[in-house]
């Protein structure tokens, strides 16, 4: 009946190539622990569409960038989220809850919720540039208490920087950017994630590796990470249901409490137990895709725009042009500064510290193009693959920020290839505070600093690693402008 069933369904479809894998284990050996690079290999050999083995799970990896987006726009069988739940703070729930890992009418419910209140409490206003500047100024001050002497770990200055101003938002708290509790909470989440790709990132590929050798596989130390930061979320939660005023709404965890305790309706969303651990859940959502990968960025930036000859004294210019070196830079200054625009658009592609994208799953068996996507499929978009393709960008292994300039270098030009923050249905929620902290933080420190490598320190090696592609360490000395 398989045989048969299967034929028929293959039967007026392409077939997907791909290549061909070991039982069980599929082509997870071929990965190696750069999965970004092997995918471009095959997308290299395959074309626009390939299926491959992770463990006993089918995926399919998409490499042209017009089907990425029609994919993950057009129909929602293609907006599912499969469940990994070694990641996930409550692992026992009938489904996935969080924003992240939830799928169907509970994920497009708490979405849509998420982002209505965000916007009502600031998000993309004024209210929050300001407190987005002030965490800049923190990192400034920070930076200037170093007098010239050499900084080696600018991330672990950026990552509680640049989630405070959102945290702000959902708890009225924020945090100390030196705060050992929270520093290490941090740390060791971005140590187990870096540690999963070292053993080839079996546990999210093949579940039951991870029960049978729990600690070899890394469950045991993801576990207690992904448990340690619940705690702490929970605790939150619950100061937030001890003070609780109906009258005095203070941010989105009151907002949410709010609508729980509006909801009588058991079917809903928003009723019971399941509600609140949605909400300690997409807490550490935002916790967890706002601090890693909008510092990386931060860290990336810096790097190139020292490390590229001319990029810096350009950028330079440009600020003191728009502010005449009196004040701070401002989100309503972008649209006179063209080549710094650009500038954060080749960061973000040459970056790519996404790669294969987040991973999609069909909900459904499906045509796309021709060829049937069955149901549980894994569909990733080759960001890394489209962001490095010679046909759309000619040179992309050069740096060059004029890509995304007019030929007189006086109007930036958007490129609809390039989509660090994915594209669809379920594209980044924190797209814009990314890109707006990216930018406050980089023109305000150098409109503050000049930086350049520390020459008493080794040179970075290159190759990026971990999960979210990051710099190797570097020391850098900055040096306050006059
Ligand atoms: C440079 C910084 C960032 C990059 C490159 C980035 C990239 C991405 C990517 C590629 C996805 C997958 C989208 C998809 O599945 O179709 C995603 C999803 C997501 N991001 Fe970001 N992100 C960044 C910053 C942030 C920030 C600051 C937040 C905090 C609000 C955030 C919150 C989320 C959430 C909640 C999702 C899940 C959306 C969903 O499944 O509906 N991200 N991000």
């Amino acid at each position: 009946f398989w045989v048969l069933n299967t034929a028929s369904k293959t039967q007026t479809y392409k077939r997907i190539p791909g290549p061909t894998g070991v039982p069980f284990l599929g082509n997870i050996l071929q990965l190696g622990k750069q999965m970004h690079i092997q995918f471009c290999k095959w997308s290299k050999q395959y074309g626009d569409i390939y299926e491959v083995k992770l463990g006993t799970q089918r995926a399919v990896v998409i490499s042209n960038p017009k089907w990425v987006k029609e994919i993950f726009s057009t129909d929602t069988a293609f907006s599912g989220r499969s469940r990994i739940q070694c990641f996930e703070m409550y692992p026992d729930t009938p489904f996935a809850l969080g924003i992240v890992s939830s799928e169907g009418e509970f994920w497009e419910t708490h979405r849509r919720f998420l982002l209505r209140q965000l916007r009502d409490f600031g998000f993309g206003k004024s209210y929050m540039e300001q407190l987005v500047l002030e965490e800049v100024q923190e990192v400034i001050e920070r930076f200037r208490k170093t007098k010239g002497k050499s900084v080696s770990d600018l991330k672990s200055v950026f990552v509680l920087a640049v989630i405070n101003s959102l945290w702000t938002i959902l708890t009225s708290k924020r945090f100390q950017h030196d705060d050992p509790k929270l520093n290490t909470l941090v740390e060791n989440l971005h140590k187990v994630l870096f540690d999963l790709v070292e053993t080839g990132g079996m546990i999210m590929f093949i579940p039951w590796i991870g029960r049978i050798l729990p600690e070899w596989s890394g469950y045991n130390k993801l576990r207690k990470v992904v448990e340690d930061n619940r705690s702490f979320l929970e605790e939150a939660v619950k100061e937030h249901k001890d003070a609780f005023q109906e009258h005095n709404l203070r941010d989105f965890i009151d907002v949410y409490l709010n609508e729980m305790n509006k909801t009588v309706d058991t079917t809903s969303p928003f009723y019971g137990e399941t509600a609140e651990q949605h909400l300690v859940a997409a807490l550490g959502d935002m916790f967890g895709a706002g601090t890693d990968t909008t510092s990386t960025t931060l860290t990336w930036g810096i790097l190139y725009i020292i490390k590229f000859p001319g990029v810096q004294s350009k950028f330079q210019q440009e600020i003191d042009l728009v502010t005449a070196n009196s004040r701070n830079v401002s989100v309503n200054d972008r649209s006179s500064m063209p080549y710094t625009s650009a500038l954060i658009e080749e960061i973000l592609r040459y970056s790519s510290i996404v790669p294969g994208g987040v991973q999609h799953r069909a909900t459904e068996d499906k045509v796309f193009k021709g060829y049937l996507i069955q149901k549980d499929t894994w569909i990733f978009p080759n960001l890394y693959h489209i962001h490095y393709n010679p046909e759309i960008w000619g040179d992309p292994e050069a740096f060059r920020p004029e890509r995304f300039l007019s030929e007189d270098g006086k109007v930036f030009k958007k490129n609809e290839n390039l989509m660090p923050f994915q594209t669809g249905r379920r594209q980044c929620v924190g797209e814009s505070l990314a890109r707006d902290t990216v930018f406050l933080f980089l023109t305000n420190i150098f409109r503050t600093f000049t930086i350049h490598f520390d020459s008493n320190a080794p040179k970075p090696p290159v190759d990026p690693m971990g999960l979210i592609l990051s710099p190797q360490p570097f020391s850098v000395v900055m040096n306050e402008r006059s």
